[in-house]
């Protein structure tokens, strides 16, 4: 955004009952107290008349005396600005009554608290007239004014029924006060039924709205992710059954408020899952594109997906905590360990096709942060290519395909690092938000206790992948098919196993004892969500939504961040 030119204001005025100088420009608002720190102790009952008058007198020789230490926070992170709640007790202790009316605005602006965490804070300044302090008011709220990306009016979804059920709580007590104080307009659905907030984005006015929010785990993101993209496609008329379709991608942001079990998206987007922090960068208008994958079997469309598409281990464990909902996120937890303990491969056929023009690779030390070089460096890359393909001056890409077979103990593929509270680096420490691609994790059959070793390096800093059994490719797309399947019309699946029953099921076990198989195919955690077939294919689309967040930022501190100068 350009920065909108106001001329530079700068007076005297008092926060807390500390003369103060406040300076504005179009991108910084700026304080410093005027005396030096030691007065600090005899700063109690002071006369704040007296302040100011000495103030005033202190205007004209301000640049001699700044002592060090003061505020700075950018314009882009204010909140809000608005004439202050005068607190008549502080009044009366500030002997304001020598004055016949206090002034004062409250700038209320982010502030940056531990492991990402945003708080929204306020600091309310007094000054000695009226017309001054109209004159910040207005200067305050022209340069907000011109924060276009800000968004002014949300569609907001709330499941009541996601993580711990304490969906609409937070939405009531944590973030409509924000979107309040910020002067954004809402309007709530708390949904009644799964996929309720899907198919209304298929109906509702998208043109009213500047973001839709979701207020739930990883799977209401979905459902929002599906309706969005789905009703973005039937507008263009585009058929996403067709897997080579090449999507519209969709204007409007999502905003994500966590009130899930897993929160991964969040958690990778913003660097911690934290409802005030989610509402604060959806309320500064934070823009971060996402990658999407559709997941097709054949010419049919199946889902799309942005964190997790996992076989074997992560299927089996989402398919296990759905029969314990009612224990919550910690279903999880209980899930993990029996899908660890009963340790089954499944066999089939990955054949992938890598992301050659991708700036980075899986097992780089590079991390996908904030304002992020790969991404951008990717996606250009990806659009020569795509223009090279279109003028036909590459090789046919058909060639490109490469194919693994085998056993397998899992199939992943990480569209983002899905770092979550249970993985802080998460599947991928190093895949990327925006890049195009995706990374394609191949655990091949292996001992109890070496899946251990590389499930327990997900929640360390050691790398998972350094492992015999473990390979990672970043892919722009790649197919699955498990070993017991038969697809003559594409619906066949798994026929010979129907055929023959129960028979053919112990055939198969005894064919493979080793590997302790008492199932023979697993299922696709899409997401968090099931996904009836177990022969897909999946394709990445670069950059094809975007959300309110801004990518984790780096926790050393910079200028940028509103703090202490
Ligand atoms: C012995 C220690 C083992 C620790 C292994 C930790 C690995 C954790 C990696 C988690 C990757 C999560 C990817 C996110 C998936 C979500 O989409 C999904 C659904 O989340 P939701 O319930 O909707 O919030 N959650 C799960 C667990 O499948
Ligand atoms: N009102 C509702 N009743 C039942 N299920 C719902 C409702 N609203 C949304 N859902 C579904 O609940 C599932 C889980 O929601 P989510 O918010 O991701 O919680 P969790 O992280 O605990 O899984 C999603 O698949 C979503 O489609
Ligand atoms: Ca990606």
């Amino acid at each position: 955004m350009e920065p909108v030119m106001v001329p530079a204001l700068r007076s005297v005025l008092a926060v807390s009952g500390q003369s103060c100088e406040l300076s504005l420009d179009s991108e910084r608002l700026a304080w410093r107290e005027l005396r030096p720190r030691r007065d600090r102790s005899r700063r109690t009952g002071v006369c704040l008349t007296r302040v100011l008058q000495r103030a005033r007198g202190l205007t004209d020789s301000l640049s001699r005396q700044l002592p060090s230490g003061g505020h700075s926070i950018p314009v882009s992170e204010i909140v809000s600005v608005g004439e202050a709640e005068i607190d008549e007790t502080y009044h009366h202790s500030m002997k304001w009554e020598h004055m016949c009316k206090p002034h004062a605005f409250t700038v209320n602006y982010v502030q940056r608290v531990k492991n990402h965490r945003w708080r929204c804070k306020a600091v309310t300044f007094w000054c000695s007239d009226e017309v001054l302090c109209c004159h910040w008011l207005k200067a305050l709220n022209d340069l907000l004014d011109h924060q276009t990306c800000r968004p002014k009016h949300l569609l907001i979804y709330i499941n009541p029924y996601g993580g711990k059920k304490k969906g609409k709580q937070i939405y009531e007590k944590k973030v409509a006060p924000l979107f309040n104080l910020a002067g954004i307009s809402t309007d709530v659905i708390v949904t009644e039924f799964a996929n309720h907030a899907r198919d209304d984005l298929y109906e509702v006015n998208l043109e009213k709205y500047d973001g839709i929010v979701c207020v739930g785990g990883d799977g209401m993101f979905s459902e929002v992710l599906h309706g969005l993209i789905g009703r973005v496609q039937k507008d263009k008329d585009i058929d996403h059954d067709n897997p080579e379709a090449n999507l519209s991608p969709c204007a409007i942001r999502i905003g994500i408020i966590p009130a899930g079990s897993t929160d991964c998206v969040c958690f990778a987007t913003v660097g911690i899952n934290d409802p005030v922090t989610s509402a604060l960068h959806i309320i500064l208008g934070d823009s971060q594109p996402l990658d999407v994958c559709s997941v097709h079997r054949k010419k049919r469309f199946l889902k799309y997906t942005v964190s997790l598409l996992g076989y074997g281990f992560y299927g089996d464990v989402l398919k296990c905590s759905e029969k314990n909902r009612w224990l919550g996120p910690a279903r999880y937890d209980l899930a993990g360990i029996k899908t660890f303990l009963s340790h089954h491969c499944y066999e089939g056929t990955v054949s992938f096709q890598a992301a050659k023009w991708a700036a980075g690779s899986p097992r780089d030390l590079t991390r996908c942060m904030s304002g992020c070089d790969i991404c951008r460096q990717s996606s250009k890359q990806l659009d020569e290519h795509q223009k090279a393909q279109t003028l036909g001056s590459l090789q046919n890409e058909q060639e490109d395909w490469k194919t693994i077979k085998g056993k397998f103990m899992a199939v992943n593929a990480a569209n983002m690092c899905c770092a979550c509270p249970r993985s802080p680096k998460g599947l991928s420490p190093a895949a990327h938000l925006a890049d195009g691609a995706a990374d394609l994790i191949v655990v091949h059959k292996c001992s109890r206790l070496n899946f251990l070793r590389h499930l327990i390096r997900h929640t360390n800093k050691k790398d998972q992948f350094d492992f015999p059994f473990v390979e990672v490719h970043r892919v722009k797309t790649f197919q699955f098919t498990p070993k017991h399947f038969e697809d003559e019309d594409g619906d066949a699946e798994s026929t010979d196993l129907r055929i023959s029953g129960k028979k053919n099921f112990a055939q198969i076990c005894t064919d493979h004892p080793s590997c302790g198989c008492n199932q023979v195919n697993s299922i696709w955690n899409c997401d968090g969500e099931t996904l009836d077939q177990t022969a897909i294919e999946m394709r990445v689309h670069s950059q094809l939504v975007k959300l309110f967040a801004r990518g984790v930022e780096d926790s050393k501190p910079k200028n940028k961040c509103s703090s202490r100068i």
